[in-house]
């Protein structure tokens, strides 16, 4: 079984961050280390530790993890000027907390990711 991360603190909030965002399958809060003038983070309350961990009957949650980050970025009004919606997975893709996230950065040009 997965380890717990701080982020069952934070859904459980047993430990201060802004929540944007809750109901009974996902949560959203800002990041404690902004790379962009908005930079939040999605995650299921499920604690599924990496996309390679994400299963069939996953698919729904998941999908709910976009049409929230959708939401947020209309409320942080970015959505027309443009957004990046990334998940790293494991060591080279960079991830450090090990329960899904899906990041939503935005409010400034982010530039090519893979040119
Ligand atoms: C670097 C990308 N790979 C990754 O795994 O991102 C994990 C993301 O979670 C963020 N973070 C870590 N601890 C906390 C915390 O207690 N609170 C909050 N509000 N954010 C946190 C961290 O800044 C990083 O962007």
């Amino acid at each position: 079984m997965a380890e717990e991360t701080i982020f069952r603190k934070i859904i459980n909030k047993e430990i201060p961050s802004e929540l944007l965002y809750q109901d009974e399958f996902v949560t959203a809060f800002r990041d404690i280390n902004p790379q962009a003038p908005t930079h939040i983070l999605i995650i299921p309350n499920k604690l599924i530790a990496t996309a390679n961990e994400i299963e069939i009957e996953d698919e729904l949650l998941i999908g709910k993890l976009y049409t929230v980050a959708k939401k947020l970025a209309k409320q942080e009004g970015i959505a027309e000027s443009g957004y990046r919606l990334i998940m790293n997975c494991n060591q080279d893709g960079g991830q450090e907390v090990y329960h899904i996230h899906l990041h939503l950065l935005g409010g400034k040009p982010l530039g090519k990711l893979i040119s």
